[in-house]
């Protein structure tokens, strides 16, 4: 209710602001509106970024629309857009984030604002003060082993016939989402051509092949049945979608209509809105969640304060290595979860004698397939094999289906397998078997030496030892180990057995880099695995953010939850930034599903609440340690000198998490997309990472025919300098977020006063949008801004420089187009490896503006810019490289082709594809 007051308050002052004096408003261009709605309509579709560059190409740098009666300009003008995001508080022109207003729903419960969505509160100034200590390069360091980690166990994720780390996380995502759920947008996409099946479509490419240019086409050249729509199927999409509790559709990341189309889902009703996070072993099992979590935070603190009272980080690492290992391994929830029989509250409950009891494994998943009947979870779908080998239609998706490694191993060639394991062993296997030997003998030592910064992190949240028995496996510690140990290349022989069947189940149908899209007789025994990696990178980063932050074990949160509510929060923020008193409206015509929402943000307030108790269970912690939940623990009210209470903390925390793990996520995804939707780029940024030894080779040969699978040699693992030294996948990521800079539509401001944006002058009470997406696409401000071209960053600046005035636009009469990029050989990096790549931006004269300007500024400008640039871009580079090394990507052809999935793009506080992005990742090597 009181935020349906601010928004009356706000139209109330805005109207005796456009009765009153005469501005420069009605100058400015832009479409004609409609009475009473002005563009309302226009911009009511989740890709509204899209509408507002058609404007900016075609109104201009400074244009003007209106919802109702609220005017908003949108600036794209970069010389006006520095000046508007003001890079110094004195010279930053008066306003305030009025339209993050809608995003205080997904901080906290309570609508009060956090730091993201304001600029003018003093508490803003302290928070930020306080939260970019943790961001410094050293920081960062510190988090590159976390992150790290997390990614190789994604990697490891995605090719499922390989082995898998005991409870590695992601693989649950893999393999429920090898089916696929379709969503509103497939519907149209199936409308328009016939219906095709990622399982095992003989179409299926490589690196190199045409075929996703094919699809792209839209001329259904894709063979295959349709998409399963089963309950079957529609259990495992909801696993896949994150729909792991009570929250009903709050899972379906395809769009917030999703749940709405679907009709009312009371589901959500059996919510537990505790969520407490997961118990962590026997013994705490009988305690709360947040209980368990709060008896170790001190243990962590005193680990933390202690390693950096250490002389070195050798004592750190000690200290981390002695903490008591974690008991609890992640449950493989299965397929059931999110159907409405379980919720995530009970699944994580589960001791590990629990769910060994319920079935649950933490072996290789395929080895267990869901047995509930209906979810066909585990099911293996691969492109280029199986029934689908030989361009032949594939195999209904389904538990019916064979596709698991049971069907595969019963398919097998007897006379196949005996040749793979008689197969000798070539140079690559006693290298691999050398390092796995040794990862594992650094795992059971607990860390140390080599590649202990992997194994081992301060803030390492240790359990309790309380004399369970589970195996020090679960470690985080050891997942990195088992992850390493994992790449192909060295396999136990039952692993290697399966897999080899598992291969030439496949007959040999090729995805991989030979280019033979119709399977058959490839050269080499492929697997490819579709995967939305949109989920995985949600999850694992968020998993980053809680470990490397927050010194939270990824096993004591409910990541999957969180993602899934922020995803369903996150857009309707947005639908309420764009449409006035929508919120109000809502709540009166959609009941049931504005309860969902609540039920959400009640949930994720709950979490927040947790880490709020962590900091606080922790104590007061030295100057020196920096990490982030230290630095928020010291954060005092700006008034009265206390600490900040739970309710000033919480939506700070709330802030943090948003901003920390949707923004990098998705900024991995889009740079995928654009490698897969362009294979020779993807080939350059492959050559250049075997240039580095960061690149799976191909293993040995078996009777001159098939490749042996299983004796890839795997990759160096990629250390913190290897970062810059990556020039073409630095010049990618910059291209990757100009074409899709993610958090597109930030930076909404209203000024307060009259203001001058550009040549006009603006009443208060006017919205000033700098909008990166046009600001990036638009085509005054660049040369061919619709085609991914790597290139235009690898030039040198001098020459990159007179290129841009080249085709320096109609906007900003010749202003400077400060070419700021992200790091490497950007101008002015900060840092090392690390390196934010932060420049002010190379600023010229004669800018309209006078300020000089940014064409480039994914992380945007001026005093709000991004906090965590060098966090993110490090998340970001790291996730590429060890994706990248490991495999090769294509789109799956589902999607319909590149053009489809840019049609799919959605705005939802950033930059996403709505129903997840589907690649079809093919192991290198
Ligand atoms: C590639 C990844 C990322 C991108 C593209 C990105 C982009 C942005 C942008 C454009 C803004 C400005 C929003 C505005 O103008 O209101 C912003 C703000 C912010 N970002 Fe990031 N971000 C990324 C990663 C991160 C990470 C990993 C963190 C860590 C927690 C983070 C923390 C923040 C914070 C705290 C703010 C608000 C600063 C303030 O309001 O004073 N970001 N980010």
């Amino acid at each position: 209710m009181s935020s349906a007051l601010d928004e009356l308050r706000f139209y109330g002052t805005l109207a005796a602001t456009l009765l009153g004096p005469r501005y420069d408003l009605a100058r400015v261009p832009g479409p004609p509106g409609r009475p009473l709605l002005g563009n309302i309509t226009a911009v009511m579709r989740p890709d509204y970024h899209v509408q507002m560059l058609e404007w900016a190409n075609t109104y201009g740098g400074v244009f003007k629309f209106s919802l109702g009666f609220q005017p908003v300009v949108v600036v794209s003008d970069p010389a006006v857009a520095v000046q508007v995001l003001g890079r110094t508080p004195g010279r930053a022109i008066p306003r305030k984030c009025v339209g993050y207003k809608f995003f205080d729903m997904a901080t906290n419960a309570s609508g009060a604002h956090s730091f993201f969505t304001t600029s003018d509160e003093a508490q803003w100034a302290a928070v930020r003060k306080a939260a970019a200590a943790a961001f410094s390069s050293a920081n960062v360091k510190k988090a590159f082993p976390i992150a790290l980690r997390h990614l190789l166990l994604v990697a490891e994720s995605l090719d499922p016939l390989g082995p898998q780390s005991p409870g590695n996380p992601y693989t649950e995502l893999t393999h429920h989402s090898q089916h696929h759920q379709p969503t509103h947008q497939d519907h149209h996409h199936h409308q328009e051509q016939p219906q095709r099946s990622h399982e095992g479509g003989g179409k299926k490419q490589g690196r190199g092949s045409a075929a996703v240019a094919d699809t792209s086409t839209g001329d259904g050249s894709v063979a295959g049945p349709s998409y399963p729509s089963s309950s079957s199927s529609n259990a495992a999409a909801a696993g896949a979608k994150g729909r792991t509790g009570p929250s009903g559709g709050s899972g379906d990341r395809s769009s917030s209509s999703s749940w709405l189309w679907r009709g009312p889902d009371l589901s959500w009703l059996r919510s537990d809105l505790s969520m407490g996070f997961r118990r962590r072993s026997h013994s705490s099992a009988s305690k709360s969640g947040s209980a368990a979590v709060l008896e170790s935070a001190a243990a962590v603190a005193a680990d933390a304060a202690e390693a950096v009272g250490a002389a070195d980080s050798t004592a750190a690492a000690a200290a981390a290595a002695s903490a008591p290992s974690a008991t609890s391994s992640y449950v493989d929830l299965g397929g059931c979860v999110g159907t409405g029989d379980s919720s995530l509250a009970t699944s994580l409950s589960l001791s590990p004698s629990a769910s060994s009891a319920a079935g649950v494994t933490s072996e290789h998943p395929a080895a267990a397939p869901c047995s509930c009947g209906r979810c066909g979870a585990n099911t293996l779908r691969r492109g280029g094999g199986g029934s689908g080998g030989s361009g032949g239609p594939s195999g209904p998706a389904g538990p019916a289906v064979a596709t698991g490694p049971a069907g595969a191993l019963e398919g097998a060639s007897k006379a196949a397998m005996e040749l793979l394991a008689a197969a000798p062993a070539g140079p690559a296997d006693s290298e691999a078997e050398a390092e796995q030997q040794q990862l594992q003998e650094e795992a059971a030592a607990g860390g140390g030496g080599g590649r202990a910064a992997i194994h081992s992190h301060p803030f390492y949240y240790g359990a309790e030892d309380d004399g369970d028995t589970s195996s020090a496996e679960d470690t985080p510690a050891t997942h990195t180990a088992a992850a390493v140990a994992a790449e192909p290349g060295p396999r136990t022989p039952a692993a290697g057995t399966a897999t080899a069947a598992s291969a030439a189940a496949l007959g040999g149908g090729s995805s991989g880099d030979g280019g033979s899209s119709d399977g058959g007789a490839g050269a080499g025994a492929r697997r490819c695995c579709v995967v939305d990696i949109q989920e995985h990178l949600e999850l694992s980063l968020l998993h980053v953010f809680v470990e490397a932050l927050f010194g939270v074990a990824p096993q004591d949160f409910p990541g999957r939850q969180v993602a899934a509510d922020m995803n369903l929060v996150l857009e309707e923020a947005n639908s309420r930034l764009k449409v006035p008193l929508s919120g109000l409206a809502r709540a009166v015509t959609q009941p049931v599903a504005q309860a969902r929402i609540r039920a959400a943000q009640l949930r994720l307030a709950a979490v927040y609440g947790q880490l709020y108790d962590v900091i606080r269970a922790r104590g007061p912690q030295p100057p020196a340690v920096t990490d982030l939940w230290a630095c928020l623990g010291r954060v005092r009210h700006p008034k009265t000198g206390e600490l900040l209470d739970r309710g000033g903390l919480v939506p700070e925390i709330g802030a943090l998490m948003m901003a920390g793990f949707d923004t990098s996520s998705h900024s991995v995804a889009w740079a995928l997309f654009a490698l897969a939707a362009n294979p020779g780029a993807q080939e350059r940024v492959q050559q250049e990472l075997d240039g580095r030894g960061l690149l799976r080779r191909p293993g040995g040969w078996a009777g001159g025919l098939l490749r042996r699978p299983g004796t890839a040699a795997p990759p160096r693992l990629p250390d913190l300098d290897d970062l810059p030294q990556l020039p073409y996948l630095s010049a990618c990521i910059d291209e990757a977020m100009r074409m899709y800079p993610v958090a597109a539509t930030a930076s909404v401001r209203e000024v307060t006063e009259p203001t001058r944006v550009g040549d006009f002058v603006i009443p208060p009470g006017v919205i000033v949008w700098p909008m990166l997406y046009a600001l990036h696409n638009s085509v005054h401000n660049w040369d061919r801004p619709d085609q991914f071209l790597p290139e235009r960053w690898l030039q040198p600046p001098q020459q990159r420089e007179a290129q841009e005035q080249s085709y320096d636009g109609t906007i900003g009469g010749g202003g400077s187009r400060g070419s700021n990029r992200s790091g490497g050989t950007g101008a002015a990096p900060v840092g090392d490896g690390c390196g934010s790549g932060r420049s002010v931006g190379a600023g010229g004269g004669g800018a309209k503006g006078g300020g000089g300007g940014k064409r480039y500024m994914p992380f945007s400008d001026g005093m709000k810019s991004c906090l965590g640039q060098a966090l993110g871009l490090m998340e970001v580079r790291t996730a590429l490289v060890v994706l990248l090394g490991r495999y090769s990507f294509s789109l799956d052809p589902g999607h319909g082709g590149a053009e489809a999935v840019r049609r799919s793009m959605i705005m939802s506080l950033t930059l996403k594809i709505r129903g997840g992005l589907r690649l079809v990742a093919t192991p290198l090597g």
